[in-house]
């Protein structure tokens, strides 16, 4: 079954939500300067009030493997996500202290061959945006697990799934209204996946 992380949370009251759902994992902005940025007060206390059953990636764009490290290690992250052009070396880097990674690649490039945990296609930040999924190479040709991102709506994602056949989408404008995060696309977007 496609396993569902729901991305880009921001507000304390986030992890309410995503505990009344239960995606399979969440995630938070680090990289600066962005609209769904979140300081790291705001980072300790969604974890805290998330549920343990629910690990929460961090998302950073170029930025500090240590500061990275310290994070997972004080359990304020289960993970983290690569979304700039890090280099292998960090990943392997960061797998060496067994912290789960997710590289995100352009589209075109879901076959390569790295020590990340997951691959995540998208070709923007939190854009919203789609790619062409006729693009994706079919699963028996990728080395890594698949995470697929980028513009997915409570419309597109079944679409999605039967065509890309992802182990995982990533979802975060598609579960928000008026720039929130909503109960009802984020219920919606995790009982499609499950059904
Ligand atoms: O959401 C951001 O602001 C962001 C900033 C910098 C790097 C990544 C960012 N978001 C990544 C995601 O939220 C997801 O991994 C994914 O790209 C979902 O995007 P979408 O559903 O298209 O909004």
């Amino acid at each position: 079954m496609t396993k569902i992380k729901l991305c880009g949370n921001f507000r304390v009251e986030d992890a309410d939500l995503l505990n009344k759902v239960q995606p399979d994992m969440a995630g938070i902005i680090f990289a600066p300067g962005q609209r769904r940025t979140v300081n790291l007060m705001t980072a300790l206390k969604i974890r805290e009030r998330l549920n343990d059953s629910i690990p929460l990636y961090g998302v950073f764009v170029n930025q500090n493997v240590m500061d990275m490290l310290t994070f997972f290690a004080n359990g304020l992250i289960q993970g983290v996500q690569l979304h700039g052009e890090e280099s292998e070396l960090e990943v392997t880097l960061l797998r060496e202290r067994n912290v789960p990674v997710i590289q995100v690649v352009k589209p075109q490039q879901a076959m390569l061959k790295t020590a990340a945990n997951y691959v995540l296609l998208d070709n923007e930040f939190g854009s919203g945006k789609t790619f062409d999924w006729r693009i994706v190479p079919p699963k028996p040709l990728r080395q890594t697990p698949l995470m697929l991102a980028g513009g997915l709506t409570t419309d597109n994602l079944q679409d999605a799934i039967n065509q890309v056949q992802p182990e995982w989408v990533d979802i975060s404008s598609g579960d928000e209204v008026a720039g929130n995060k909503n109960l009802e696309k984020m219920r919606t977007l995790v009982d499609i996946v499950r059904q």
